[in-house]
């Protein structure tokens, strides 16, 4: 648990991170979204104390931050941005060994955990490990660079804008990886991201701020259901609000029994991604299937529709 109480930070007398506070859980991912300059990165930064507040409290596994000597802090807590940051002049596998490598783990240990990520990452070992960062593409240095910051299994990730470089098919490559290793290893994730969607996708709660307040932190519905301010509102979408519900849950839930024709969707699909095949192939159900391919029921338009009315 990532508990912050009552945060302020201020530059030249300004509060750039004004009295914030809110907990994230323990194996949850917390998404910060806001305008720019509104202290998304600062407040990230205070967590792993890159800056220190001038007021409140950061505690980490109930521990006050400020009793943990930095570099051991940062040594716990992994931290990746935008630009992955790798070092020109390692290999891959020496950019992924970095924090083990300080941790003082043996060699062995190193190698495999190396290999280990390499492989999570899709990225073979054999032809990559001996890589420098200029011998990859954007979006396998931006793998590299997530897999460095987990390399020595932190409880804690602390990601700012970690897929703003990547074009659209990527970034929702990366948002799955992510999700599914945060999954393997339960680990708590604060992240920071101008794209709403992204927010939506990742966040088991979104925090919102503006001009260092947080305006709002809840779960993804409650900013649908109950915006605090019309900021909050705007930034959810009025027209958008009842694609993003749907985007929130996967078809589980909303399967019946019964047959229909047409290409079978996988269960594991979110519901607006059902709402999108629907409405484009004209038909008013469509099968669904598990992700080894056996038939499971079908989903009917109408089911969606209700499902994606304001909640109450
Ligand atoms: N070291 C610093 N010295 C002075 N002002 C700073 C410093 N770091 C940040 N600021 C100011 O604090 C405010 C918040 O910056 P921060 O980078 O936290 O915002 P942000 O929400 O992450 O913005 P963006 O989305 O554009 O990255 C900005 O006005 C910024 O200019």
């Amino acid at each position: 648990m990532i508990d912050i109480q009552s945060v302020t930070k201020r530059y030249g007398g300004k509060a750039v991170v004004d009295s914030v506070s809110f907990a994230v859980p323990e194996g949850t991912i917390a998404v910060l979204v806001g305008t720019s300059g509104s202290g998304k990165t600062t407040l990230l930064r205070m967590i792993n104390q890159l800056v220190s507040q001038d007021e409140g409290t950061i505690l980490i596994g109930g521990e006050d931050t400020r009793n943990i000597p930095g570099h051991e802090l940062r040594r716990r807590i992994g931290y990746a941005i935008q630009g992955h940051g790798l070092f020109p002049h390692r290999t891959v596998a020496e950019n992924i060994a970095t924090v083990p490598r300080l941790l003082k783990w043996d060699k062995s240990r190193i190698d495999a955990r190396v290999a280990e990520l390499l492989d999570l990452f899709q990225l073979d070992p054999a032809a990559f490990a001996a890589r420098y960062p200029h011998q990859l593409s954007g979006g396998q240095q931006q793998r590299v660079g997530v897999a460095r910051a987990l390399a020595a299994e932190p409880k804690i990730l602390l990601m700012d804008e970690p897929f703003g470089a990547l074009d659209p098919v990527l970034r929702g490559k990366a948002q799955d990886e992510l999700l599914a290793i945060q999954k393997r290893f339960g680990t708590t994730i604060v992240i920071v991201t101008h794209d709403i969607n992204e927010a939506f996708h990742l966040g088991d709660t979104i925090a919102v701020m503006d001009k260092g307040r947080l305006l709002q932190y809840g779960h993804p519905i409650d900013l649908l259901k109950a915006p605090a301010t019309s900021f909050v509102e705007g930034l959810v979408g009025t027209f958008d609000r009842p694609f993003r519900l749907l985007s929130l849950d996967t078809l589980a839930g909303v399967i019946e029994p019964g047959e229909a024709e047409g290409e079978p969707i996988e269960e594991t699909r979110t519901r607006q991604d059902a709402l999108a095949a629907l409405m484009w192939s004209g038909a008013d159900a469509l099968p669904v299937a598990s992700t080894d391919g056996k038939s499971l029921g079908r989903v009917r338009l109408q089911t969606l529709l209700r499902q994606a009315v304001r909640p109450q």
